[in-house]
């Protein structure tokens, strides 16, 4: 399973042109190709256009917790575009955000038939009496015991409820090239790269405090190599991104208004082969395959879960729609052979309750580090993956999530309005959008391979 790590990229036309296992995983690359290139991508491109998972509400105001913000980045590319207030369904609008976690299940069929049904004859209206009537100081402090408990297990700061946080619509942002770069840019990823160091050893500390040599990755434990792959393989995703969305000319015609967009397969070139990378860049890549394998794995995992969500934006037709393909497409993901094994990770004892601790604390500074970018798209998506990736290692590494699973709540014909675990709908969102950048990058980068070869 400890596959070796050291995979030389020999025999090949393009550095690309990725071969072999990927590493801490069962699967190797060309089955990845395959699976995500036929099968999901072509799902998740029609899947991510409906309303339910186009419009995002993400804080994009927050100021920034760790150091001045500086940097406003002065290009148009970097400005998010508002959505229209009326282009938002009202079934989305409806759910009160800070109220959302408890409505999860509201407005499900299920929900909605058990309040229906009368069963008054069964007792005695009087001497069944049971007085509610709890004082609104009460109500505050259970709203914040819950939120306390429901946080525990967030691997990400959700600011998606407080004053600032606006609606945005994702296909009229699409992550692309922004002119984002030099010392902010720069501060944010070494930032991230930082919340890596765990302590105790000093000599592993420093190597981490800089970018880190894929070599240096065999003397330490799976947990951290497993921490630093993840954000790896979210950094080459995002870089693959502004690659595959360049801006490659700013002059504008009629068919063209806002310049001309499109692969830059040098740009790729430059900031992936072992020439410019000192050999790093392949594995920079190998990593999006690592992270994809997690976000693929939390999708099957909570799969019944999903299943059992309505996606509801109120236009009947349109949720139904979407139900229907997001059956389809937990299928699809359920069949692959080889998922990412979760427990291989905090599998040590009581040390590895700790270091799932450390793990949480670390991934929601970087959630909190994203306020700090300096352009306001690059925040956009920056934060919307990392809230997808916190949302897919809440869904694996999730205590609440098993003990229902376990316990066959999915399959009841039921769901109380209050389950042990639900998610949001920003993270639903997140999940299978952060998902879907993943899934595009791959996609991408046999277009790369195709032009470099
Ligand atoms: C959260 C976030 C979102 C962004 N979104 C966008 C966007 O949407 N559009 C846009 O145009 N720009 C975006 N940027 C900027 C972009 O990621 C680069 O920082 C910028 O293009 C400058 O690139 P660079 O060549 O200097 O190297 P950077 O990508 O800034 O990388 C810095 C250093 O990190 C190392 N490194 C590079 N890639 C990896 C990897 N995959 N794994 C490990 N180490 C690596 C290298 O040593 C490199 O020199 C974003 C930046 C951040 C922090």
């Amino acid at each position: 399973y400890f596959a070796a790590l050291d995979e030389t990229e020999t025999n090949k036309n393009c550095f690309c042109e990725l071969e072999g296992s990927i590493n801490d995983c069962s699967c190797d690359v060309d089955t990845v190709d395959h699976f995500n290139n036929m099968k999901i991508f072509p799902r998740l491109q029609s899947l991510l256009v409906k309303n339910f998972f186009r419009f995002y509400k993400v804080n994009l105001r927050q100021e920034c917790p760790f150091w001045p913000d500086d940097s406003r980045c002065a290009i148009r590319f970097c400005q998010v575009e508002n959505c229209e207030e009326q282009a938002i369904p009202q079934g989305i609008k409806d759910k009160g955000e800070h109220k959302e976690k408890a409505a999860a299940f509201k407005y499900s069929r299920e929900a909605q038939s058990a309040n229906g049904c009368s069963d008054a004859e069964d007792f005695d209206s009087a001497l069944g009496f049971l007085d509610t009537s709890i004082s609104d100081q009460a109500h505050r402090e259970f709203e914040l015991w819950a939120k306390h408990d429901e946080a525990e297990e967030d691997f990400c700061i959700v600011d998606d409820h407080e004053e600032g946080s606006q609606y945005v619509d994702l296909l009229l942002n699409p992550e692309r090239y922004t002119g984002y770069r030099g010392e902010s840019a720069h501060r944010i990823w070494k930032s991230i790269y930082l919340e890596n160091c765990f302590g105790g050893n000093n000599e592993t500390a420093n190597k981490f405090s800089n970018y880190v040599p894929h070599l240096d990755l065999r003397n330490v434990c799976l947990e951290q190599r497993a921490f630093y792959r993840i954000i790896s393989g979210l950094h080459s995703s995002i870089n693959i991104h502004l690659c595959s969305k360049y801006l490659l000319s700013e002059s504008k015609d009629f068919l063209d208004p806002q310049g001309i967009w499109g692969p830059n397969a040098q740009e790729f070139k430059r900031r992936f082969s072992p020439e410019t990378t000192g050999g790093e860049g392949p594995h920079w890549l190998r990593n999006l395959y690592f992270i994809y394998l997690v976000e693929l794995r939390a999708l099957a995992k909570a799969a019944p879960y999903l299943r059992r969500e309505d996606y509801y934006t109120g236009i009947a037709e349109e949720d139904d729609e979407v139900k229907l393909a997001i059956n389809d497409l937990l299928s699809v993901i359920q069949s692959f052979q080889s998922h990412f094994d979760e427990n291989a990770l905090f599998s040590s004892g009581i040390a590895s309750i700790k270091f799932k601790s450390d793990y949480k604390e670390k991934f929601r500074n970087i959630s909190r580090i994203m306020s700090c970018v300096g352009c306001d798209k690059c925040k956009l998506w920056g934060k919307l993956q990392t809230q997808g990736l916190g949302t897919a290692l809440k869904i694996l590494y999730s205590e609440k999530l098993n003990l229902a699973t376990e316990s066959g709540l999915w399959d009841r014909p039921h769901i109380e309005a209050d389950p042990i675990f639900r998610l949001s709908r920003p993270e639903i969102v997140a999940l299978f959008n952060a998902f879907g950048r993943l899934s595009n990058s791959i996609y991408e980068m046999e277009n790369f391979r195709r032009v470099l070869r």
